[in-house]
């Protein structure tokens, strides 16, 4: 979409089973799993588009991604070892590192809300976390599986000085993405029952 498609009338939903059907079994990776190959240089920018169409209160695009290449999560991990150690548990703190690691691709999606604006900073907030999950959707229509992540040095303040986040932005989510090689086994499910309240 340009700038000469404003306006423009978009297509109505119509009914897509191969959708529901994809849904239906949509499904994380485990980070650690996700190997090659991973989206090339145009399916990178195809689900960055993608993912960014998502509902944004206000039209403010209160997020910014930051597309990671292999280079420099290796660079972070390595930075961020140290700072694994003054965790609460640092033997995992230093596991889940691979995380950063394994994947050919992540998508770092960084949530930069406006303060004080009309639209409350929650709302904001839950646009980026819309768009990690949109990310997630685009990935898996281009073929790959993805991961949804963020683990402590999303939260540790020095992590994030080197992780890039400003003050007053958050990590959304650190959104790996790549190819399976055994399939993502079924965890549970919500109770829909005890979920959903019905109403006339
Ligand atoms: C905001 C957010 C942060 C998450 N961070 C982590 C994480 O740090 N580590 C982890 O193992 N799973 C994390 N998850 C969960 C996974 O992304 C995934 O949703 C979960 O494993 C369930 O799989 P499913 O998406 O197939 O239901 C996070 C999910 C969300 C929504």
């Amino acid at each position: 979409m340009s700038d000469a498609d404003l306006g423009q009338a978009l297509p109505l939903p119509t009914p897509s089973p191969e959708l529901q059907a994809r849904l239906a079994v949509r499904r994380s990776a485990p980070a650690q799993a996700l190997t090659g190959p991973g989206p090339s240089p145009a399916e990178i920018e195809r689900i960055l588009h993608l993912g960014a169409r998502t509902p944004d209160h206000g039209k403010l695009f209160p997020w910014r991604f930051v597309v990671m290449g292999p280079e420099s999560r290796a660079a972070l991990a390595e930075a961020l070892l140290p700072h694994a150690a003054r965790q609460t548990d640092p033997v995992k703190a230093r596991n889940v590192l691979a995380k950063l690691t394994a994947p050919p691709l992540t998508i770092l999606v960084v949530s930069t809300p406006i303060e004080g604006h009309k639209v409350p900073v929650w709302e904001q907030q839950l646009s980026a976390g819309a768009v990690c999950m949109n990310l997630e959707h685009a990935a898996h229509a281009l073929g790959y599986s993805a991961s949804w992540i963020t683990d402590w040095y999303s939260y540790d303040p020095q992590a994030l000085d080197l992780v890039g986040v400003k003050a007053g932005e958050q990590v959304a989510g650190f959104i790996h993405v790549g190819t399976l090689a055994e399939p993502a086994l079924e965890r549970p499910r919500p109770d829909m029952a005890a979920k959903v309240d019905y109403r006339s």
